[in-house]
């Protein structure tokens, strides 16, 4: 039987704080069983514009309870990244989930998603070594890994991820696929600063100076897409072009795919991607490009 929840558990209205993961899955057992949806938005914290439009969607869904994690997943970093420099806000970001009327906020410490002796992980297969995988070789052994146990722990209906991170969406949708998860995997277009840099909680790492360049990624993308027209070749020069201008702009990738990140077609739907340092920052972004329609 189902124990019945307490204010401590769930506050209609409000925004309950939860660290641990047994607890956590009654409460959301609980409030299915009685008829809510649950819908999970899995983030790393250092809440901002763009995991504020995720929780908005989320919201638009049916009769939901909105869950907000927030971990940051030393399993996905190696061991020359950001882990420890990662912005922790935990105070500022239950209140930005408050604000956007967000019902538990799952916020665990490592102990309690990693208690010793675990071995299991999920293999990402091929994708997983390519893009992001060639240059941060385990980052989605790590984030698959995570991204199941919270689906597990929550057990939600829905779980809403940013396009910002292309080949993580992608994959998440292969992982769901391929091990038959029941819950459905939304995909949310992603927020933009008004010069269009892609929001970021890394971008707060950036100097004045590099926060001018980092625009760059955005113009090349908006660059290619402007030549799609022409095909893969033309998009490309004008996406490297644009970032070549730029001299603190440290290119890492810039390939063109199809969308479910298998090679890019002639004519049709393909998807633009970017990763480069800008400082010691490292940034991504992609767009969607509509390759060979011939009217360029
Ligand atoms: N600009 C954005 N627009 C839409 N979704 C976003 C945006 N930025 C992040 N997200 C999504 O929010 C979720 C949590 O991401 P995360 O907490 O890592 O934030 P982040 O800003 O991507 O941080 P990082 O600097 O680590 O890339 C992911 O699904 C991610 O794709
Ligand atoms: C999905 C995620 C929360 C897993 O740690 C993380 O990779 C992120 O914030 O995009
Ligand atoms: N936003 C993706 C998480 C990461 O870069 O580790």
């Amino acid at each position: 039987m189902t124990k019945p929840l307490t204010k401590d558990d769930y506050t209609p209205g409000g925004v309950t704080l939860h660290h641990d993961p047994d607890r956590l899955r009654r409460v959301t057992r609980a409030l299915r069983a009685a008829g809510r949806n649950i819908a999970l938005v899995p983030t790393m914290g250092a809440l901002h514009e763009g995991h504020r439009k995720l929780i908005r969607e989320a919201h638009v869904l049916q009769n939901t309870v909105v869950v907000v994690s927030i971990f940051v997943n030393p399993t996905q970093f190696g061991p020359n990244e950001d882990f420890e420099r990662y912005p922790r806000t935990l105070e500022a970001d239950v209140e930005v989930c408050r604000e956007e009327r967000v019902g538990l906020v799952f916020a665990p410490g490592v102990e309690d998603m990693y208690p010793a002796g675990g071995q299991v992980t999920v293999a990402p297969g091929p994708l997983g070594e390519q893009l992001e995988g060639a240059t941060r070789p385990g980052h989605f052994a790590g984030v698959l890994t995570v991204v199941a146990k919270l689906l597990n722990i929550v057990q939600p209906n829905y779980a809403l991820f940013g396009e910002k991170d292309y080949q993580q969406l992608t994959l998440i949708r292969r992982m769901v696929r391929d091990l038959n998860l029941p819950v459905d995997v939304v995909g949310v277009p992603t927020v933009r600063e008004a010069d269009g840099l892609a929001l970021s909680s890394r971008n707060r790492y950036l100097s004045e100076d590099e926060r001018a360049a980092a625009t760059a990624l955005s113009a090349a993308l908006v660059a290619g897409a402007h030549v799609s027209g022409q095909g893969a070749d033309a998009v490309l020069k004008a996406a490297r072009d644009t970032l070549a201008a730029v001299p603190e702009v440290d290119l890492d990738y810039l390939e063109l795919r199809a969308p479910d990140l298998g090679p890019a077609p002639e004519n049709g739907d393909g998807r633009l991607l970017v990763a480069a340092r800008v400082g010691t920052t490292r940034l991504i972004d992609n767009a969607p490009v509509l390759l060979g329609a011939g009217d360029e």
